[in-house]
């Protein structure tokens, strides 16, 4: 897929989507299913760049993984904790959960594990993850730059222990080691320090690790309900049947469609109050703008209405919707202040200033402070034609569609990108035009 211009929306929509399997769930249920003691279906897995690179990573660390594209569905058969491979080099593309929970992964195993990706990968941490696994018995070398892919691991099981966990540059690090925890010699335990990163990310791994039939132990500070320590207990995943919620983050971009076309409406099926994924709580942002909201037990609606108006928002907590909610900002009235946003920094690109770059394109005001986006939109509410650089990054893609969505003369460059967690995301928002 080359560039695409994308043509306004004529007329208000009202249309159901469901988003593809959620990225942040497949990989882990993926993860765990390999550890269980026995074989587990993960249905409605993501068919994307990300996961099918932790399927191959599996199957080269000696994993019997089957897959059926028809169902979507993964048959893993669990091997209790060992990992068969003794040596793999691994090819983790641009995923950070695929190179950091099978970086955790490989400290299981006995013997020479490397875990590289593209250059981008390259410039992306992992230095906190491996100070982790180092200070819990584990061989870590650096082939390259110091703190960064490609990473060496020689591993001859995880001995285990205490460790401390501060507020890092990616909570896919606590995932990471949570996930491999209940396999290690000695009883995993983490003293967090206050503002962990993504927070909501790591409550997921422990809800899914709770399914998969190990309970990590939280405890809370009684004053702040703060987390303050992690007690991994010592056991084997069941050989589980788990199926994946649709990608939240996904439904981050429809849920905005809604919101910015008054008298629009989209339901997401299959995501509601019960889910694992914290960018659920997205709908709610976009309601505190002005948009209709239902929150349902396993759907959401969004309505677009004549109001819609600037937030000032800290978004620590669902940082893939960042992107959603900058470009929605641009038919909001008044000045958006997105704050928290220091992980973007080293996603798929550097996403604070590449996309206060196109929203300047679009002819919005954009100051970036800090970790702070400032944006306010043009002051004839009328945004210039332009092309957009996606710089590799879906999230770019997919949420400058948005703005084409709107305004005529939008075109989004490269945006073949948009495999990496969303393949047929538009074919999924040309739906909009019923
Ligand atoms: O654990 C996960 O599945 C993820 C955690 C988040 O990363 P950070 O913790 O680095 O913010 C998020 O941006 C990423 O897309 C998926
Ligand atoms: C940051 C992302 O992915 P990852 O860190 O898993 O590569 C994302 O999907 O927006």
């Amino acid at each position: 897929m080359s560039d695409i211009t994308l043509e306004p929306l004529s007329k208000p929509f009202s249309v159901s989507v469901t988003p593809p399997g959620s990225k942040s769930l497949t990989n882990r249920a993926l993860v765990l299913a390999a550890l269980a003691g026995g074989s587990c279906s993960v249905s409605n897995i993501l068919f994307a760049d990300d996961t099918l690179v932790m399927l191959d990573c599996l199957r080269k660390l000696g994993f019997d993984v089957a897959v059926d594209e028809a169902t979507r569905t993964a048959t893993v058969v669990g091997r209790g904790g060992v990992l068969p491979a003794s040596s793999a080099e691994l090819f983790c593309g641009n995923s950070g959960t695929t190179i950091r929970f099978v970086a955790a992964l490989c400290a299981l195993g006995h013997g020479d594990f490397t875990l590289d990706g593209v250059p981008r990968m390259r410039q992306r941490p992992i230095g906190e993850l491996a100070n982790l696994l180092h200070n819990l018995g584990v061989r870590i070398e650096y082939p390259g730059e110091t703190g960064f892919p490609p990473v060496r691991i020689v591993a001859d099981g995880l001995p285990g222990g205490w460790v401390r966990f501060g507020r890092s540059q990616s909570s896919q690090f606590l995932s990471a080691l949570c996930q491999v925890a209940p396999y290690a010699r000695h009883e995993v335990r983490v003293n967090l320090e206050p503002n962990q990163t993504s927070w909501p990310y790591v409550a997921m791994t422990l809800r899914l690790m709770d399914e998969f039939g190990v309970t990590p132990h939280l405890v809370r500070d009684p004053d702040t309900a703060e987390p303050t320590q992690l007690i991994i207990p010592q056991g084997v995943y069941h050989p589980t049947s788990y199926q994946v919620e649709p990608d939240a983050s996904g439904a981050s971009y429809f849920l905005a469609a809604a919101a910015i076309h008054p008298g629009s409406k989209i339901t997401i099926a299959g995501l509601g109050k019960a889910s694992l994924q914290g960018d659920v709580g997205f709908a709610d942002l976009l309601h505190q703008m002005g948009a209709d909201l239902v929150f349902g037990k396993d759907f959401i609606t969004i309505g677009g209405t004549d109001r819609f108006e600037a937030i000032d928002v800290d978004l620590s907590k669902m940082p893939d919707t960042a992107q959603t909610l900058a470009v929605a900002s641009l038919f909001a009235e008044g000045t958006t202040r997105l704050r928290g946003l220091h992980t973007l920094r080293v996603k798929e690109t550097d996403r604070v200033a590449a996309t206060a770059t196109e929203l300047r394109k679009l002819g919005a005001e954009v100051e970036i402070d800090g970790d702070d986006l400032i944006i306010t939109p043009p002051e004839d509410g009328r945004l210039k034609p332009s092309a957009i650089d996606t710089y590799d990054d879906h999230r770019m893609a997919m949420a400058f569609a948005l703005a084409g969505t709107k305004s005529a003369g939008v075109t989004i460059r490269d945006a073949g990108c948009v495999s990496k967690t969303y393949p047929t995301y538009f074919q999924d928002l040309e739906t909009l035009r019923g």
